[in-house]
């Protein structure tokens, strides 16, 4: 049971209170000042304190604050309850007034014990989270991900430009997060800007502002998003899509710390730090002119690099039952668990679209079931032969992405089609750009 610790200069009560803690099982040690309790022995080493209020020397309450973590319970008479509240504003976890009765004390006590317990426990479970997975939301332990988390860590203190490379769906957007909420500029805005799903008409006014007038329908001046980002940090997923002259401005944001609005005749100061991202060889797009040499040495300081999902080994088992229970929680359905030979699929899955396709195939299965197992067949995913290829597709990943997209795209929107995929619409637009595949049919 416990160790308990009683502060009373009535000898009478507290040799009363003593008995009856010990003959409730616990271990019970007396002292009739907070002096002489503190010459015991280290308050940390008892599981709860009782002390009463009025004291010769230091009184009880002195007790909250020298206990530090462990509880400790105000004893006090009646006249004296108003101490006691103050007492518990101070931190105390209970009062107990005198005269009190033994069932009420014995009550008091353990539900003082079992709250201690569980505040030790949820620590305890919080830093073993911790010491798993060191960014908090990112599941990953292969030495891949140990080396993303060692980069964000060394880096998000500075105000380093960080570049995140990694195909779509690996985690860009959580990594650059992470990055924001362990810099000092964690109180500052996020902003995050995916350069790919602006029009590119629209992106310069959209991204730096403009003044009014500046272009037909600038009805009033507006502040674009790297204004917003003021004080904190800009994520600017996709750079590789941003049009060169809108590559300009930012170099110039970034060499100046100097924003100019689209049509105004002066600048203004601004201070943000720059995260981007990219799942394209910025090298060959330097090689090919369509991004920027000085801009591409500017964002190209620290660069973090995301795995693909297909290569994180035993993580992919881990993500995939973080992300059922994830998926229960906020569908507020029962604990589901995969059946082995449901895990062993997840494993061998090649998983083109990442961690999101994985997320929406779970999510899927989720919808479709009440609590219990999630089998294999349920999951639909393309089995292996023995001599390890995939069944279906029997294609390159590019190929069945084309041959999905023609076959399907007559009657499905584009959302429909990037949630068949398990990809974002982004990349499903991307992939359309990358392949030659421009859309065909109007879905109904
Ligand atoms: N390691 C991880 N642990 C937990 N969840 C993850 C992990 N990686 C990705 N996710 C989840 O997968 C989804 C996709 O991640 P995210 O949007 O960060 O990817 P991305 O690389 O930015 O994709 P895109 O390039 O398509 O924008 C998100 O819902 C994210 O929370």
């Amino acid at each position: 049971m416990a160790e308990i610790l009683i502060i009373e200069d009535e000898t009478v009560i507290r040799e009363a209170v003593m008995r009856l803690l010990q003959r409730d099982g616990h271990t019970v040690h007396g002292a009739e000042s907070v002096e002489e309790a503190q010459q015991l022995g280290p308050l940390s080493d008892y599981d709860l304190i009782l002390a009463d209020h009025r004291l010769p020397g230091h009184n009880g309450n002195h007790m909250i604050s020298a206990a530090a973590s462990t509880p400790v319970i105000i004893m006090t008479s009646y006249a004296t309850v108003k101490s006691a509240v103050d007492a518990m504003r101070q931190g105390a976890v209970d009062y107990i007034a005198k005269p009190f009765d033994n069932d009420e004390l014995l009550l008091t006590v353990k539900r003082a014990l079992r709250e201690h317990t569980l505040k030790r426990q949820n620590a305890a479970l919080r830093a073993h989270l911790d010491v798993e997975y060191p960014v908090t939301g990112i599941v990953g332990e292969c030495p891949a991900m140990m080396n993303v988390f060692d980069r964000i860590a060394r880096v998000a203190p500075t105000d380093t430009t960080v570049l995140i490379l990694g195909e779509s769906g690996t985690g860009k957007e959580l990594v650059a997060r992470a990055v924001h909420e362990q810099s000092e500029r964690a109180d500052g805005p996020l902003i995050a800007v995916n350069c790919a799903a602006i029009p590119d008409s629209l992106l310069e006014a959209e991204l730096f502002g403009h003044e009014k007038g500046a272009f037909t329908g600038a009805h009033s001046a507006r502040e674009g998003l790297v204004e917003a980002a003021n004080g904190g940090t800009l994520f600017l997923d996709e750079v590789a899509e941003l049009p060169l002259p809108a590559q300009a401005r930012l170099l110039r944001v970034l060499q100046e710390s100097e924003i100019r609005r689209v049509g105004a005749s002066h600048s203004k100061h601004i201070d943000i730090r720059l995260v981007a991202a990219t799942h394209r060889d910025l090298d060959q797009l330097v090689e090919a002119q369509a991004f920027r040499n000085d801009l591409y040495f500017r964002i190209n300081v620290m660069e973090i690099a995301l795995p693909p999902l297909r290569e994180r080994g035993e993580d992919i088992a881990a993500l995939a039952k973080f992300l059922l229970e994830k998926a229960c929680r906020r569908l507020n359905r029962p604990a589901m668990q995969f059946t082995p030979e449901a895990l062993s699929l997840i494993n061998q899955y090649s998983w083109p679209g990442n961690v999101r396709e994985l997320e929406n195939l779970i999510e899927r299965a989720v919808i479709m079931l009440d609590g219990g197992e999630v089998t294999a067949e349920q999951l639909a995913l393309p089995r292996r032969e023995n001599n390890g290829q995939q069944t279906t597709p029997d294609l390159s990943l590019e190929a069945y992405f084309c041959k999905f997209v023609r076959e399907n795209e007559g009657g499905m929107t584009e959302t429909e089609l990037a949630k068949q995929l398990g990809i974002s619409r982004k990349a499903l637009w991307e992939r359309r750009q990358r392949f030659g595949l421009q859309r065909r049919g109007q879905a109904g």
